[in-house]
């Protein structure tokens, strides 16, 4: 059977309700409505709550960011093998809000590799998801920077730049998937993103500032079913 992947991934960024109690409290609405839909939902926390969501969690736990370093003599730096080690089973790479140059983030893809870590390099446009392509990376988040934290999604607002990254990211690495970002709020983001030819979601807003995070999951699951 082929490895089940997140459809859903939600970037708990450093919002106040994402971490602490309020962070348990999406988390816990992510793995119940996971459990009732069966769709796979990925939490990005924060660094503090890696291990602790991981040990509480059946949820895939991914890093909001790693450092392109290695072990050794360095200090206060994000490494791969500590998130490993804190129970994550993947990294964002080069979110729009920790960008990095794409020479870092081709070491920081190698670097994860290494470790066994699933990679999401978050791309700005068709041309940069193509060269993170390159890299060959679990997955591209292809995400406008002007309509994150909008509430204007993606999928209806700029639907051209999910199908051409699509397009593009498959013509220079066939086993990539995309995920689509920004804005997205509800099944039918979603839905369209996947008509579109996305394979999944990475949204933050739309359910860490949700009142009701599980009505807002429960919503976005029935736009994969
Ligand atoms: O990592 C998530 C993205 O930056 C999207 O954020 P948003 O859903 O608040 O627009």
């Amino acid at each position: 059977m082929a490895k089940r992947f997140p459809e859903i991934i939600i970037n708990f960024k450093i919002y106040t309700e994402g971490f602490g109690k309020a962070g348990h409290r999406i988390a816990e609405a992510a793995e119940t409505v996971m459990n009732e839909t069966g769709v796979i939902i990925g939490i990005a926390p924060g660094y503090m709550d890696l291990h602790p969501m991981s040990m509480h969690y059946s949820l895939p736990v991914y890093a909001q960011h790693i450092d392109p370093v290695k072990p050794g003599a360095g200090t206060g730096h994000i490494l791969a093998d500590a998130v490993v080690s804190a129970g994550a089973c993947g990294t964002l790479i080069n979110h729009s809000e920790k960008r990095l140059t794409l020479a870092d983030i081709s070491l920081a893809v190698e670097i994860a590799k290494s470790v066994h870590l699933e990679t999401i390099v978050c791309t700005n446009d068709v041309f940069t998801s193509a060269a993170a392509a390159a890299f060959s990376p679990e997955f591209i988040a292809i995400e406008p920077p002007e309509l994150i934290g909008s509430g204007v999604s993606v999928s209806s607002a700029d639907p051209g730049i999910i199908e051409n990254s699509v397009r593009a990211v498959k013509n220079v690495s066939g086993s990539t998937k995309v995920l689509a970002g920004a804005g997205i709020h509800s099944g039918n983001c979603i839905k369209t993103a996947m008509d579109l030819g996305a394979d999944g979601v990475l949204l933050a807003s739309g359910v860490v500032k949700a009142k009701d995070p599980y009505a807002v999951l429960t919503d976005l699951a029935g736009g994969v079913i």
